[in-house]
């Protein structure tokens, strides 16, 4: 069966459908649908809606009657192709003359959408004509065909706005005398219409050059119109991130630089109120760094507020130490502590409180203190993005962890969608609608198209028994350890007395010739903490000093020395059991201490004095021959790892 040229006319083709606000989802639509440059008529903007809670009852009778009043004016055009669609839910993902087509081929006048679900009233199930390889029921979200017969369908409509506008189709369909005379059919196969709702797993997405299409893979169809009626919203958002050009493999986002806010002309005074929201529910490494980081964004001080919610009495001494540098630097600054006693949900409501019943405030941006905020212009970068609800993506460095879920379980927790790795390895950048709660038309955005932060998270790993925990965060903040660790100021020789007092002083798996009195990493939990510091810190730097020898930075024995006069003043030479050997200065000759070093029997060489925190570096076997020169007055701690046994 052919269809001929002359029928397929996109000007011979009008859209309608329904919005009462523009909501998201209504721009989403009309953005699929300017794509195609489909000819689309919106009825109800602006108007109450009346047709009922559909997303919980029957309802939508309000549309059937709005299409009755458009129809009147094309009743007569017997070559006019009408399609109605809803559109808070729905998307194009293929053009107007793919979609006449199709419409043709069927060789009838009306063609409804079909589901796998009779709603509302399953009792009618049974009067629906048998269905061999496809889906049974109809479904009203689309439909299309030739502008006098819906016309006609819709002159029946004699009911209430909330009465129910599916089962007013479905009544006119089952009737064999009316589905024959208005020559209904349905599109049992989704050569036309996708309802999602039941048929999730049927669809997937296929890239092809520069569009996405979505492709029924039970039937293998391409529909051209997406409808994700019922509870499938996310899996519509899934599918909308992609088709029809959202997002594709040749040309990365397609819709990312539409529709944005251009803040460059505004005057500094004329920018956005913006409130920040900061939590503090546990004991968090590196409060104070990120407490700074908030004055070190880009943003005028007199647009910018701030609210502190902290239930930790361990953290009042660091934000009353902000507050007191720091409460000139915001418009206003709210503090509320551990005395009032506060739940998450109060605290979290307090905030939000503070800008949606401030009228000047625009603008609420909650932050958690265990993010690492490293682009002062992060402000800017989201109010550009001109989303109503947009986070940045937070992910750990190297790691598959995110703020991102991109599916949900059936039960409504954690799942990962199939484009998860890709977006979190920023392999996908775009702005992805992640989740529209229903019925309230506001998406939920989150971003990774700018590098907003290197995001590292670092809650875990907190021992509130650990009086430096900040040390232990190589590997869940490397950025902020990294950045206190190597201070000037950094000063840790008190983890002697706090943290090993208590402890085991015997060890396992590693041998010392001459033992010392010390404390080893693996008594105080920090070994592998170490080893990564070997791998990233000093295998770089051996590979200079030792051209040739690749460490695998790997030790056994990895300590702090003690000398004092009256202890252990010194150490009688021997050799290491290492391939080479690390040894820091942990403190200062000359103030905390007299004496000391190593001296390197052979070449009668003395390292006496490194500045603290520094290293010096020596073979551990043979050659180096050395020993602990006596310690006189004070106490001289040293750091020493004996690297590749
Ligand atoms: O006191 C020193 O600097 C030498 C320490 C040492 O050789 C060792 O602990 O094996
Ligand atoms: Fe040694």
């Amino acid at each position: 069966e052919t269809v001929s040229q002359e029928a397929v006319r996109p000007d011979k083709l009008l859209i309608i459908t329904v919005a009462t606000d523009i909501t998201e989802g209504y721009q989403r639509f009309l953005r699929t649908a300017r794509n195609f440059n489909y000819t689309v008529r919106t009825l109800g903007l602006g108007e109450q809606w009346k047709g009922g809670d559909v997303a919980h009852t029957v309802g939508g009778g309000q549309k059937v009657r709005w299409l009755k009043e458009e129809l009147e004016k094309y009743h007569d055009q017997e070559d006019l192709v009408v399609m109605f669609v809803d559109s808070y839910d729905v998307i194009f993902a293929g053009s107007p003359i793919e979609l006449l087509w199709k419409f043709h081929q069927f060789e009838h006048k009306v063609i409804f959408s079909a589901e796998g679900f009779c709603w509302p009233d399953w009792g009618l199930a049974d009067r629906y004509p048998p269905v061999s390889n496809g889906k049974r029921f109809l479904n009203s979200g689309g439909f299309i065909g030739f502008a006098p017969q819906l016309y006609e369908i819709v002159q029946l409509w004699k009911y209430k706005d909330d009465d129910d506008d599916q089962l007013f189709y479905t009544k006119i369909y089952l009737e064999e005398t009316l589905r024959e005379k208005f020559d209904i059919t349905l599109d049992h196969k989704s050569k036309i219409f996708q309802n999602l709702n039941g048929a999730i797993d049927e669809v997937v997405l296929k890239f092809e050059r520069n569009k996405v299409r979505a492709r029924n893979v039970a039937f293998d169809t391409f529909p051209v119109v997406i409808h994700g009626n019922g509870p499938t919203k996310l899996q519509l958002n899934y599918l909308g991130n992609y088709v029809p050009n959202t997002w594709t493999h040749e040309d990365g986002c397609g819709v990312c630089d539409d529709d944005l806010l251009d803040l460059s002309e505004v005057q500094e005074d004329d920018l956005p109120r913006v409130l920040l929201g900061v939590y503090i529910e546990q004991p968090t490494p590196f409060l104070p760094e990120f407490l700074e980081r908030l004055v070190l964004l880009d943003y005028p001080r007199n647009r910018l507020s701030l609210y502190i919610h902290n239930s930790e009495v361990y953290h009042e001494k660091h934000i009353q130490a902000f507050w007191e540098k720091h409460k000139e630097d915001f418009s206003s600054l709210k503090i509320v502590g551990p005395e009032e006693a506060l739940s998450q949900g109060e605290a979290r409501d307090m905030g939000m409180d503070l800008c949606r019943q401030d009228e000047t405030c625009d603008y609420y941006y909650r932050v958690e203190p265990m993010v690492v905020l490293t682009n002062p212009d992060t402000l800017y970068i989201l109010i550009q993005e001109n989303k109503k609800v947009i986070a940045p993506m937070v992910s750990r460095s190297g790691k598959l962890w995110s703020n991102f879920w991109g599916a949900l379980s059936p039960e409504g927790y954690y799942a990962r969608s199939e484009d998860y790795v890709d977006i979190v390895q920023g392999k996908r950048v775009a702005s992805n609608t992640v989740s529209s709660p229903p019925y309230i038309g506001i998406f939920l955005h989150i971003s990774n198209r700018y590098r907003v932060w290197p995001l590292d998270l670092h809650f875990r790993n907190t021992n509130r028994t650990r009086r430096h925990n900040d040390l232990w965060q190589i590997f869940e903040n490397p950025v902020d350890w990294e950045r206190e660790i190597h201070s000037e100021n950094y000063q840790n020789t008190q983890i002697f007395e706090e943290d090993l007092s208590e402890q085991d002083q015997r060890l396992a798996g590693g041998y010392e010739n001459v033992p010392t009195v010390d404390i080893h990493m693996t008594q105080i939990g920090f070994q592998e903490e170490w080893l990564k510091f070997l791998q990233e810190y000093i295998a770089p730097v051996t590979e200079k000093l030792f051209p040739g020898y690749y460490t695998k930075a790997k030790a056994l024995l990895n300590f702090i020395v003690r000398y004092r006069p009256d202890e252990q003043p010194s150490l009688r030479p021997h050799h290491d059991s290492s391939t080479f050997t690390i040894n820091i200065a942990l403190n200062r000759k000359g103030i905390d201490y007299e004496g000391g070093g190593c001296r390197f029997l052979r070449y009668n060489c003395r390292v006496e004095s490194p500045r603290k925190g520094w290293s010096f570096i020596h073979p551990g076997r043979l050659t180096h021959y050395h020993e602990g020169l006596p310690t006189t007055r004070g106490t001289r701690y040293i750091m020493v790892s004996f690297v590749d046994p």
